[in-house]
C-alpha cells in the first residue's frame, strides 16, 4: 500500500494563554510526487499548520496531535533532531521571503554556504548549482549572486529564496503563498519550475494559497480550510464542481465570477 510522505492527524494549534484554538483537528495525507493544495481565506490556519510541520510556530503557540514525516512523529522531535530535517529533507519557501538571507552577506555566499552545510559538495560545485537555480528562476544569475539582498527588489529576492530551497532538493516542499509578490509572469514561471523540480526529483509539494484558481490549475489534490478546520478534500475537479461545504461554494462562486481562464480551461476541460 502506499504510504504518504507526510501525514497530519488530529493537528490542534493553541494559543497557550488561554488554549483558544487557531487550528482544529487538521487531518491531510500528501503522497511522493503530488502538489496538493492548502486552501482557505487569510487567517484560516494555513501558516501555522505549515510551521507546525517546519516546527517554527510563535512561542506563544503550541501543537499537539501527529505529523507524520516518513512514519516519524515530528512533533516528537528533539529542536536538534527537528532542525536536522530542514532544508535538505523538508524546505519551505516563507510567504515573507524578506527574512530568507541576511543583509549583510552576499547573496551567492550565503546560497554557497547554504549547499555545503546539507549536501556533499565542494565550495565550487555549490556556486554552479547556485548560479544555475538562480537562471532557472528566471535571474540575471551573475548579478544576483553578487549582490546583497537590498540591491535587489522584493521579487527578485523572493525568486532568490526560492531558487535556494529548490537547490537542496527537499523530498517535501512547503510553498507559503510564494506568488504574492510576483507579477503574473514570473509568478509563472516559478510555478513552473517548481513543478519541473517535482518532476525531475518526485518530491512532494504542500501548496499553501489563498488563490483558488491557481490551485485549481497547478495541484493534484486540495485541501480547504476555514477557520483552523479542513471542511473539504478532494481533486481540483471534484473541488470546483462537486463540492459539499458552503465555505468552498462561496470561495468557487468568487472564481467563477471571474473572466474565463482560457489556458487552465484548455488543461482541464476533459475533466469537466
Ligand atoms: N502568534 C500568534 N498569536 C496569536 N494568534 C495568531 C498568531 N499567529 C497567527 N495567529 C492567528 O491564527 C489564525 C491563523 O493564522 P495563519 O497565519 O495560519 O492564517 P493563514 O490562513 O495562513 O492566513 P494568510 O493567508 O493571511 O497568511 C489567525 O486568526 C491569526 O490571527
Amino acid at each position: 500500500m502506499r504510504k504518504p510522505i507526510l501525514s497530519i492527524q488530529g493537528l490542534q494549534v493553541n494559543r497557550k494563554v488561554d488554549q483558544k484554538s487557531l487550528v482544529n483537528d487538521a487531518n491531510i495525507k500528501v503522497y511522493m510526487g503530488e502538489i496538493i493544495g492548502l486552501i482557505g481565506e487569510s487567517g484560516s490556519g494555513k501558516s501555522l499548520t505549515a510551521r507546525s510541520i517546519m516546527g517554527l510556530l510563535p512561542m506563544n503557540l503550541s501543537a499537539s496531535g501527529q505529523i507524520f514525516y516518513k512514519e516519524r512523529d515530528i512533533l516528537t522531535l528533539s529542536e536538534k533532531d527537528h532542525r536536522k530535517l530542514l532544508g535538505s529533507e523538508i524546505g519551505m519557501i516563507f510567504q515573507d521571503y524578506r527574512g530568507s538571507f541576511t543583509p549583510f552577506i552576499k547573496i551567492g555566499k550565503q546560497l554557497v554556504e547554504t549547499l555545503c552545510t546539507h549536501q556533499p559538495v565542494s565550495k565550487k560545485e555549490a556556486k554552479n548549482i547556485a548560479l544555475q537555480v538562480l537562471e532557472e528562476m528566471g535571474l540575471d544569475s551573475a548579478r544576483v549572486f553578487g549582490s546583497y539582498s537590498f540591491q535587489l527588489s522584493g521579487g527578485q529576492v523572493q525568486r532568490a529564496s526560492i531558487a535556494m530551497a529548490l537547490a537542496l532538493r527537499p523530498s517535501l516542499l512547503i510553498c507559503d503563498e510564494i506568488t504574492t509578490a510576483l507579477d503574473v509572469m514570473n509568478g509563472e514561471k516559478v510555478l513552473h519550475y517548481i513543478d519541473q523540480v517535482r518532476q525531475q526529483t518526485g518530491c512532494a509539494v504542500l501548496m499553501i494559497t489563498h488563490d483558488l484558481a491557481l490551485a485549481y490549475k497547478r495541484t493534484d489534490r486540495m485541501y480547504v480550510m476555514n477557520q483552523g478546520t479542513i471542511v473539504e478534500e478532494g481533486l481540483p475537479e471534484e473541488i470546483r464542481c462537486n463540492h459539499k461545504h458552503p465555505y468552498t461554494k462561496k470561495l468557487c462562486s468568487c472564481l467563477l465570477a471571474l473572466p474565463e481562464d482560457q489556458s487552465f480551461q484548455k488543461e482541464r476541460v476533459g475533466a469537466l
